[in-house]
């Protein structure tokens, strides 16, 4: 039987760096932001959900979601974002449940859900890893990744739970505000806290 550990935090706060980190680890990482892009395929029904809301038009010539306009859309408007979540968060879930099937024999399970909190995914987790950073890294780091002004970075920021909100769950906290070889310093110290548990 596994132990799933839930891995959460902010927008940019280094969660695919600690998935990817694990992953090298030889460890299987469950991520709902690949699972959020397998689900809304062209010719999928949650794309075709979207487009019956949402119109035509977030579509790409090629048929396939226009995911920078659907950001733009749902993280200026609280409305969007609540339809958006209602039409992709059972298709989301479904699949997370069958990849946590999958991999069910495996000791030790990794899922990263940026949302766990906001859509009670604690309950599918025997412990959760919060990693942190303080807002003026989670800035610049969106900023330069996502190509975005600060404004919009805000938008974004805003449109999850703070982390003293997370904290109150009692996770455990990964600080982020260091190098990468700082994070995974403290990935490795919690790894080893899970000694009875091994990644075959
Ligand atoms: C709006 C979409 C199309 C934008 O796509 P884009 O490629 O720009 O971003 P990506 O999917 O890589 O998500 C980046 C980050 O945005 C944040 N985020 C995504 N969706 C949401 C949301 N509904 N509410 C708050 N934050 C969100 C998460 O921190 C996520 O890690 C996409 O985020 C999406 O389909 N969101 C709805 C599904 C969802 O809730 N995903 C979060 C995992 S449960
Ligand atoms: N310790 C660090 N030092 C420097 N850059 C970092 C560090 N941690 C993460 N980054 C960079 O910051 C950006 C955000 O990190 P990452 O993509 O891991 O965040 P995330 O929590 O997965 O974001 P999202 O919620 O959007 O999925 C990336 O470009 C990443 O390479």
């Amino acid at each position: 039987m596994a132990k799933y550990i839930g891995i959460t935090g902010g927008i940019g706060s280094g969660k695919s760096a600690v998935g990817d980190y694990l992953l090298s680890l030889g460890y299987p990482v469950i991520d709902t932001d690949v699972i959020s892009r397998e689900v809304v395929q062209p010719g999928s029904d949650t794309l075709a959900l979207l487009t019956n809301t949402f119109g035509q038009d977030i579509l790409l010539a090629d048929g396939s979601l226009n995911r920078p306009e659907m950001a733009r859309r749902v993280f200026t408007d609280v409305q969007k974002r609540k339809q958006l979540n209602a039409i992709m968060h059972p298709s989301i879930h479904r699949l997370v449940k069958e990849r946590m099937a999958e991999v069910a024999h495996r000791p030790l399970v990794f899922l990263m859900v940026p949302l766990l909190y906001e859509t009670g995914f604690q309950r599918f987790c025997n412990e959760v890893w919060l990693v942190q950073t303080s807002r003026q890294k989670q800035v610049e780091r969106l900023t330069a990744r996502d190509q975005i002004d600060e404004a919009f970075a805000l938008k974004k920021i805003e449109a999850q739970m703070s982390d003293a909100d997370r904290l109150a769950y009692g996770p455990k906290p990964i600080d982020n505000n260091g190098t990468l070889a700082a994070l995974y310093r403290q990935v490795d110290e919690l790894l080893a806290a899970e000694k009875p548990y091994d990644k075959s």
